[in-house]
């Protein structure tokens, strides 16, 4: 059950449908995305997360049902500047330091070199600003991808498993990173397939086959079905659902 949509949500969605490829890819989801929160987008693979990020962010043709993103519909001018959006792959340009990254995305927002420094600093990339694209790890390329994003000063922050493939002690600073964040009053939407990333939320948006299978907090995911585990929650919810 979703709650109604309020101006305090940053993301309201109602009866989403989606097609890709002739496929039904989203069915009838609705949803709410309180402002100021973390909310963690878990489903397994194929389970739709993507598509659902692209219908919020714009970038998705959408069959029917309304997308509404800090008071705007999805995809609109106002919203290009208020939405940033870090797609699965981190997307920098190798043969420009991550200074100069940060800097060509900021011109296309106006931004000065002051946010630029902003930016570096918010993801911890200070001591490599020099350094270019081409010498950065995987998990230093995650973070120079969102500092990209961070330079327009976004509302809104929708990061595609932002992640996968890091070790436990860079996942650890990405998401304290990403509290830092949101304590300055942003949203972010955060996508993973990992159930113990869902720890770090504020609220859960469960997916499975296209289908939002529920919207809850991790406190109410553990009552809900008597699991201490996440994963095991998880699990026993979409059991839950085959047996109704
Ligand atoms: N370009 C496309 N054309 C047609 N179908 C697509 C396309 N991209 C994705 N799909 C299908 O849409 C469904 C949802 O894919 P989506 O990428 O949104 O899932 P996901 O939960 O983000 O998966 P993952 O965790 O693996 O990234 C899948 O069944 C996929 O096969």
């Amino acid at each position: 059950m979703t709650a109604p949509a309020t101006t305090t949500d940053a993301i309201a969605i109602e009866h989403l449908e989606v097609r890709r490829g002739g496929q039904q890819v989203l069915r009838d989801i609705s949803l709410t995305v309180p402002r100021g929160s973390i909310t963690g987008l878990l489903g397994p693979s194929g389970s739709g997360k993507t598509t659902l990020m692209r219908s919020i962010v714009g970038t998705q043709i959408i069959e029917s049902g309304s997308v509404r993103v800090l008071g705007e519909e999805a995809g609109s001018r106002g919203l290009r500047r208020r939405v940033g959006y870090v797609t699965q792959a981190p997307s920098i340009y190798d043969d420009l330091t991550v200074a100069d990254n940060i800097s060509y995305f900021g011109a296309l927002y106006g931004a000065s070199s002051a946010d630029v420094e902003t930016a570096l600093a918010a993801v911890g990339l200070g001591s490599h600003a020099r350094h270019r694209g081409s010498e950065l790890s995987g998990g230093q390329r995650t973070r120079a991808s969102l500092a990209c994003a961070l330079v327009a000063d976004p509302e809104l922050l929708v990061l595609d498993e932002p992640t996968v493939g890091l070790d436990p002690v860079l996942r650890a600073d990405l998401w304290e990173q990403f509290d830092a964040l949101v304590k300055q009053g942003r949203t972010l939407l955060v996508s993973s397939h990992v159930m113990d990333e869902a720890e770090h939320c504020d609220q859960l948006l469960l997916m499975r086959e296209g289908r939002l299978l529920a919207q809850l907090t991790p406190a109410e995911l553990r009552s809900d079905t008597g699991e201490s585990s996440l994963e095991n929650a998880f699990l026993t919810l979409i059991r839950m659902g085959e047996e109704l």
